[in-house]
């Protein structure tokens, strides 16, 4: 269970995160939506640590996080690993050296550049990439990839730090919905199959609807809303993105970073709202 009380983040006179208090069982499939500028990243990344709260506390399994340093911090963030919405990959290595990176908490930078990985390291990226549907990539470099390949490359490089949560900031923002469709599909056997709880911050509504057990909205960065999507009504999504922002957010629907459902495939869907 990770459970946060009282969080907060302050930049200046801005509240990015408000308070901010939640329980995530282990194995839940979470959408944090809301506006551009809610704090739905500040959030990830203050569970991550790559932020440092204002005030408040964060425990996993009853162990504080959010003052743990050096190597217990390090071995936080594998437990608890990231992926973006830019994947992160280094363009010029080929993929599998991409996915055997995620040990590099495992061994020291330098073993990791020398490529000092054992095979039973290899056969668990190759693993990793299968599981993507990835494994015929695994020489190629990078950069050859399209932008859901390279996602689910990163994704296969979080999976080799043996997470048991995964943290995932807008994954979908920059893919074409037949990708995005893809990742979302990837986000969710993972959750599924291995019972690794995700965090997913979301743009908008229908791909949180399509495939979170749980929807968190926020603004301003407090949460406005913590359900499940059956039960985000119309009035509950205008307070999360406004009256404008409703509109922008259910309109999203023809663009990248919205989907119907996560059977469909390739062809976004405007979802309704209850
Ligand atoms: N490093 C920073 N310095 C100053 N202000 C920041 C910083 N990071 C975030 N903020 C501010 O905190 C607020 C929340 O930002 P955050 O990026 O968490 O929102 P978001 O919901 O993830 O938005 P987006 O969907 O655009 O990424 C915003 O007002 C933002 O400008």
């Amino acid at each position: 269970m990770l459970q946060i009380h009282h969080l907060d983040k302050h930049f200046g006179t801005v509240r990015a995160v408000d308070d901010v208090s939640l329980q995530i069982p282990n194995g839940q499939m979470v959408g944090v939506i809301g506006r551009s500028g809610a704090g739905k990243s500040t959030l990830l990344r203050l569970i991550n640590r790559l932020a440092e709260p204002t005030g408040g506390s964060i425990t996993f399994e009853g162990q504080e996080v959010s003052t743990l340093k050096g190597r217990d911090l390090m071995a936080w963030r594998a437990r608890c690993s990231m992926i973006f919405q830019q994947f992160n990959l280094v363009n010029r290595l080929d993929v599998i050296t991409n996915v055997l990176l995620g040990r590099l908490n495992y061994h020291g930078f330098l073993d990791s550049m020398l490529k000092r990985f054992s095979l039973a390291e290899r056969a668990m990226a190759i693993y990793a990439l299968d599981r993507l549907d990835m494994a015929q990539t695994a020489l190629q470099r990078a950069d050859t990839l399209s932008g859901g390949q390279q996602q689910r490359v990163a994704i296969a490089r979080a999976l080799m730090q043996e997470p048991r949560i995964l943290l995932a900031d807008e994954p979908i923002a920059s893919l074409d919905p037949r990708n995005a469709a893809v990742v979302m599909d990837a986000l969710r056997a993972i959750n599924k199959e291995e019972g690794i709880t995700v965090v997913c911050n979301l743009h908008t509504l229908d791909t949180a609807r399509a495939y979170c057990d749980r929807i968190i909205g926020m603004q301003a960065g407090r949460v406005v809303f913590d359900g499940t999507p059956d039960s985000l009504t119309t009035d509950a999504a205008r307070e999360i993105y406004g009256v404008d922002g409703l509109d922008e957010a259910l309109s999203e629907s023809v663009t990248s970073s919205s989907l119907g459902s996560p059977d469909d495939g390739a062809e976004p869907r405007r979802a309704a709202v209850a």
